[in-house]
């Protein structure tokens, strides 16, 4: 499996406002390359945080370029979601692609039915909160070999905590949003003693802002 995570944050590492209200942080010239992204990946993941602030489609991708990569198909869409939060009425389950809620034992069999009767797949990996190796690798087991992950903070965190993220690419916008609760690149608990490693690949500007991508070093 192949994990890439894409975010765009400003000069200050935030992702949005204290708020948690969608905020336009990308230029025309980084939502274009985000779509080519989405274009070639299996799956688009994003945590049921980000549902909850955006209720993002998912389903924005250049079609051109899947069309040369994968004749047919599109990319499946992923939400991350312990409790099963996700609104019946979310976008991403508006059953224009195939749509996966990886959730855990801590939401009830009824409403992982209500995500199933309004057409999700449902996969269950751990007890209190997702388990995101094991839903990971049942992804891998439906074919899903290639993930681009969205954020927000926490999920992104989370990938990096489990050692599962193998490219990081964030655009970085030209403003200050500021806050102490507002959510940044990398929230959850943070890392202490040891962090991961990345080696810079690559340095570009792009718009008002500049692209940065780095290849994590996982032992
Ligand atoms: N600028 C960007 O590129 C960008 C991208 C995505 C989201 N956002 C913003 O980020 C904010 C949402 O981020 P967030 O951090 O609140 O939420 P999130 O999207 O990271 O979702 C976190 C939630 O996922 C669930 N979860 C289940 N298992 C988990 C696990 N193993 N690890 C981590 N989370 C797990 C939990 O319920 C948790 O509350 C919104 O304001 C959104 O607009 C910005
Ligand atoms: N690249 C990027 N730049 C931004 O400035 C920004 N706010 C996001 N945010 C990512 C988040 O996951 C959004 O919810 C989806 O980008 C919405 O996706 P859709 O348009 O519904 O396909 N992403």
């Amino acid at each position: 499996m192949h994990v890439l995570v894409n975010a765009a944050m400003s000069a200050d590492g935030k992702l949005a406002t204290h708020r948690r209200e969608q905020l336009r942080i990308s230029g025309d010239a980084d939502f274009a390359r985000v779509d080519r992204r989405r274009a070639e990946v299996d799956a688009i993941v994003v945590g049921v945080g980000t549902v909850i602030a955006d209720d993002p489609s998912l389903i924005r991708f250049d079609r051109e370029r899947r069309s040369e990569i994968e004749p047919t198909g599109v990319p499946a869409r992923v939400v991350v979601d312990s409790r099963g939060r996700t609104p019946l009425d979310a976008g991403l389950l508006s059953g224009d692609a195939p749509t996966y809620l990886l959730t855990s034992e801590a939401t009830p069999p009824e409403r992982r039915d209500a995500f199933r009767d309004a057409g999700a797949r449902v996969i269950v990996a751990g007890t209190d909160r997702v388990n995101l190796p094991d839903a990971f690798g049942a992804l891998e087991r439906e074919g899903i070999e290639r993930l681009l992950v969205e954020g927000g903070g926490e999920l992104i965190f989370s990938c990096f905590e489990a050692e599962l993220v193998d490219e990081l690419s964030v655009y970085v916008g030209s403003l200050v949003i500021g806050g102490q609760d507002a959510p940044t690149l990398a929230d959850g608990n943070g890392f202490v003693e040891s962090f991961p490693a990345l080696t810079l690949r690559g340095v570009e500007r792009l718009g008002d802002g500049v692209l940065l991508r780095w290849r994590v070093e996982n032992e």
